[in-house]
């Protein structure tokens, strides 16, 4: 069996009287791709903010490749390898596409390496056309591109995305997921994630949240044609 990559030991959040996340413990393997999903305020982004760094849980711990992250911060995270893309965006919108991904190179690599690494990265996400544009000029679908390549250029091993097709066309959200099963090859990745399209074009293994605990792990399929999950969680849209 491949290596465990991600583990969470009985991850509890507390705000006060709410258990945002309830006693998850959850495993990642080398190369799985794990989307997370559930109804809103089930739990799934304070989970992801708790395994990036953006908060530290209350109790549990959280494991990287075997080191210990629970109270790490993200740049101290992203040094280990791992990609994270929040919400919140990254680019910088006064610089280009090659220059906001060549900085983000530039952390991990020596100049020319880094220049090399940013050519190859905007052939591989189609951003030719674009190159020499700013961040500002761009549609929402190429600025969420640019995103993924700022994260992707490192060479990453484990990558954490949260809503990456958020708000993006059918054919933004059916690049987005070519870009992601090609990162794949190379890397786990965990997908937070609200757009049922999406979940059904990329998702093999699903981990269903409710109430701040693991309510199925199971693949998409089952996931989706669970009653308790159709009805309950996802609606009669799923
Ligand atoms: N900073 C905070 N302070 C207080 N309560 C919080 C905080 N962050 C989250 N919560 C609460 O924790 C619970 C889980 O919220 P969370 O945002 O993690 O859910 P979610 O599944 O990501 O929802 P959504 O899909 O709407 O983003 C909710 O009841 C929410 O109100």
């Amino acid at each position: 069996m491949a290596e465990i990559v991600l583990e969470t030991q009985a991850l509890t959040m507390r705000f006060g009287g709410v258990t945002a996340a309830d006693n998850v413990n959850f495993k990642l393997r080398a190369r799985e791709l794990r989307c997370l999903i559930g109804p809103n305020g089930a739990g799934k982004s304070t989970f992801f903010k708790c395994v990036t760094g953006l908060q530290t849980p209350t109790e549990g711990q959280v494991f990287m490749r075997g080191h210990e992250t629970t109270h790490w911060m993200p740049h101290q995270i992203a040094s280990l390898g791992v990609g994270i893309k929040m919400q919140t965006p990254s680019v910088m919108d006064n610089l280009n596409v090659f220059e906001n991904i060549w900085l983000a190179a530039r952390r991990f690599y020596p100049s020319d390496e880094a220049g090399r690494k940013t050519t190859e990265m905007i052939e591989r996400l189609a951003l030719g056309s674009i190159a020499r544009s700013n961040l500002g000029q761009l549609a929402h679908g190429e600025r969420q591109r640019v995103e993924l390549g700022l994260v992707a250029v490192a060479d990453p091993w484990l990558v954490l995305l949260d809503e990456p097709a958020a708000g993006m066309s059918a054919e933004d959200v059916d690049r987005m997921t070519d870009i992601i099963r090609e990162l794949n090859k190379t890397a786990a990745i965990v997908i937070v994630e609200h757009d049922m399209q999406f979940i059904r074009s990329i998702a093999e293994q699903v981990t269903v949240f409710h109430q701040g605990a693991v309510l199925m792990e199971d693949h998409v399929d089952r996931v989706m044609a669970d009653p308790q999950v159709r009805n309950v969680y996802l609606g009669k849209k799923a």
